[in-house]
């Protein structure tokens, strides 16, 4: 059996009666991308508190390669936390920032300035290295708290939210530059996240997480095109839900007709259930075993594809249909028309409502 890299064995944590992470497990790989995605309160914080050392665990035990880092404190670890951008020091240059945890750390001078070159380099922030954070932009001085934290060499960096203060273009550029860092240090990433689309932009597997516990991980192919549970499915992307209801063998729609799914949950029998179907598996052309009718009561344009609105019976909400600009072509949607839109049994996905 191959010795799992970074292993969170049983793991729980309660504030009084709080129990903020409950019983959970989890195997990080060496190298990988990790994301912890989740509700406001559902423990990922907490979670990454532990990994850093700055939170005892109530209960289990975490390793690294083998062996417990559980009772170690946070500097003793080869784990390192990223803290916000603003938790710079103001009064220090841009390097001296980079260089403090080498120094409280003891390392000869040399061998601090070699490196804190060497990461100005790679973060590509060189010619800034005698400024101060507030002469900095948002976006740089997330980069330096990033080389602060890189220039320790952790085996593991723990990023909180990392890019939560950056405006959306931002944000999107240091997604990508998160990713180039990773991969060129070759450091196992976990991120903290609420936002779905930075975790299916960066991570190589995604953990969701409600009420302390994991509910789903996977990659986020594996998540959006196979989510487990009407939770995932909706925290995920874009998605219809349409109430049905079992009889028999049947799952029956609201206005009687019946959805076939591939891809049923445990459901309890007769109970009501919810059919979930995303936006881009609703064709206008093509055949499905599933089909629904109804009037379009908003068309929206998204360059590449319509987003077009469906008053059906079906569901209280209107259904989403994406189509591509070739679909539409053809079709020249608009407002108050009819339509029909089909969908295969095998992107149906039905879970207990
Ligand atoms: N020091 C603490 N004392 C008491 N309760 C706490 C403490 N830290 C966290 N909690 C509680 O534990 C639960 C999980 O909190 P946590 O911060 O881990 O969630 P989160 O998923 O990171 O949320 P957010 O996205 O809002 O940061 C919440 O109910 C929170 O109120």
């Amino acid at each position: 059996m191959t010795q799992s890299f970074l292993s969170i064995k049983d793991v729980s944590k309660t504030f009084g009666t709080v129990q903020a992470v409950d019983g959970l497990s989890l195997d990080i790989r060496k190298n990988e991308f990790f994301a912890l995605l989740g509700a406001s309160g559902s423990g990922k914080t907490t979670l990454l508190r532990m990994l850093a050392g700055f939170e005892d665990l109530s209960a289990g035990d975490i390793t690294l390669e083998g062996t417990s880092i559980a009772g170690l404190a946070p500097n003793q670890r080869p784990l390192n936390l990223m803290f916000q951008s603003y938790a710079l020091f103001p009064h220090m240059t841009v390097a001296q920032n980079i260089a403090y945890g080498l120094e409280m750390d003891r390392l000869p001078k040399a061998e601090i300035a070699a490196r804190v070159n060497e990461i100005l380099e790679v973060i590509q922030l060189g010619h800034l290295a005698k400024r101060k954070p507030e002469q900095l932009s948002g976006g740089q001085r997330q980069r330096v708290a990033l080389a602060r934290a890189l220039v320790k060499r952790p085996k593991v960096l723990l990023l909180d939210e990392p890019l939560g203060a950056l405006d959306k273009k931002l944000r999107s550029e240091m997604q990508l530059e998160l990713k180039r860092l990773q991969h060129e240090f070759g450091i196992t990433f976990i991120i903290v996240t609420h936002d779905q689309e930075e975790a299916l932009v960066m991570a190589d597997r995604i953990a969701i997480m409600k009420d302390g516990k994991l509910l789903q991980v996977g990659t986020p192919h594996d998540i959006y095109e196979a989510p487990q549970s009407k939770f995932a499915a909706d925290f995920i992307g874009v998605m219809n839900f349409l109430p049905v209801e079992k009889k028999g063998t049947n799952f029956v729609g609201a206005d009687g007709s019946v959805i076939r799914s591939e891809s049923v949950t445990e459901i309890a029998k007769n109970g009501a259930a919810i059919a979930a179907i995303r936006p881009e598996r609703l064709h206008v052309t093509g055949t499905g075993e599933n089909q629904l009718s109804g009037e379009i009561a908003a068309v929206a344009y998204h360059g590449l594809d319509l987003l077009l609105h469906i008053k059906t019976p079906l569901s209280d909400t209107p259904v989403i249909s994406r189509m591509t600009a070739d679909e539409a072509d053809g079709h020249a949607p608009e407002v108050g028309q009819s339509i029909t839109v089909q969908w295969s049994a095998k992107d149906t996905h039905i879970f207990p409502n």
